[in-house]
């Protein structure tokens, strides 16, 4: 039976280190840090997604501003829009709910974002410092991944990871952090073009899906003992569930993230984290 890694508790223990931080930031005649939060349209997850952000933000003493624009506003009035985010002094983190409508490009939109704001990072400058090794923020999900594979002590030194998914925000920079020196992974990303990715999956010591398939990765696709890092979060008339057979899998696992209360819980927590870190203080 795996251990299950409870991210809704961890990110409540870290979002009470960075409530601790702001306060120490605070007195010591510091800022306070404030996240701007903007959302395009009526998505009903984005909202929820916002909402949630916001109300974190407020229980850690950052403050927090929210923008709602229509889901018809042009791609000029959301960029005037940053621009002045960009210029205003007590704003120190950006954020760009996603997805965006179709007649905004959103790594334009993204890419307008001042980088030293850019909370999510995934503006190109903070991407290139990332590979580079001399990040300057992390993207939310793969920091909130490492933090929980970091504080469950689950070692990837020498291991060997498949990231399955090679978005942008998630498989991608997932991948390559844990490559990294520190964590030194032996990785393979894997892809819907990869050929027999149940072998491929079989011989992974940590296994991340990041594909938005439900249940897409069966427990026999699971090497006894691995670590099952479940990044999906996919809505089906049965629930919300991931991207892995979570009772299949649950008994061939060393560990396993649930859905909910996995890694969605620790991304929210890491963005608070990134909005300390760019109001000046000290992220966790
Ligand atoms: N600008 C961004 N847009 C998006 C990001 C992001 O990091 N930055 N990631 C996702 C959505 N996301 C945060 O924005 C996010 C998704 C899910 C959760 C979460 O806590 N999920 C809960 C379940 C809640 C539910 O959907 O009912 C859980 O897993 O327990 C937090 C944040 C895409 N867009
Ligand atoms: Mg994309």
């Amino acid at each position: 039976m795996a251990k299950i890694l409870d991210g809704k508790q961890l990110s409540l223990t870290i979002r009470g280190e960075i409530a601790d931080a702001v306060a120490r930031l605070v007195s010591a005649g510091g800022k306070q840090p404030c996240l701007a939060a903007v959302l395009v349209g009526e998505n009903p997850a984005s909202q929820v997604y916002v909402r949630n952000k916001q109300k974190a933000c407020e229980q850690a003493g950052i403050a927090s501003r929210l923008a709602r624009l229509p889901a018809d506003i042009s791609q000029a009035r959301l960029l005037e829009l940053i621009t002045k985010l960009n210029a205003d002094p007590a704003v120190h983190g950006i954020l760009v709910q996603l997805p965006l409508p179709d007649q905004i490009a959103a790594d334009t939109v993204l890419r307008a974002i001042d980088p030293a704001k850019d909370v999510d990072a995934f503006h190109p400058e903070n991407v290139g410092l990332m590979v580079q090794g001399q990040p300057r923020f992390l993207p939310c999900t793969p920091h909130g991944v490492l933090q929980m594979l970091r504080r469950n002590a689950i070692e990837t030194a020498g291991k060997h990871a498949v990231v399955i998914g090679r978005s942008d925000i998630v498989g991608k920079p997932m991948a390559l952090l844990l490559a990294q020196r520190g964590w030194d992974a032996t990785v393979t990303l894997a892809h819907s073009r990869t050929p027999d990715l149940p072998a491929v999956c079989r011989s992974a010591d940590l296994l991340i899906a990041a594909v938005g398939k439900p249940e897409m990765v069966r427990g026999d696709w699971i090497k006894p003992g691995a670590a099952v890092i479940d990044v999906g979060i996919n809505r089906t008339d049965s629930g919300l569930v991931g991207d892995v057979d979570y009772a299949a899998a649950e008994a061939v696992a060393g560990w396993i993230t649930p859905v909910p209360g996995g890694v969605g819980p620790m991304t929210i927590a890491m963005l608070l984290a990134n909005t300390l870190k760019a109001a000046g203080g000290e992220s966790p």
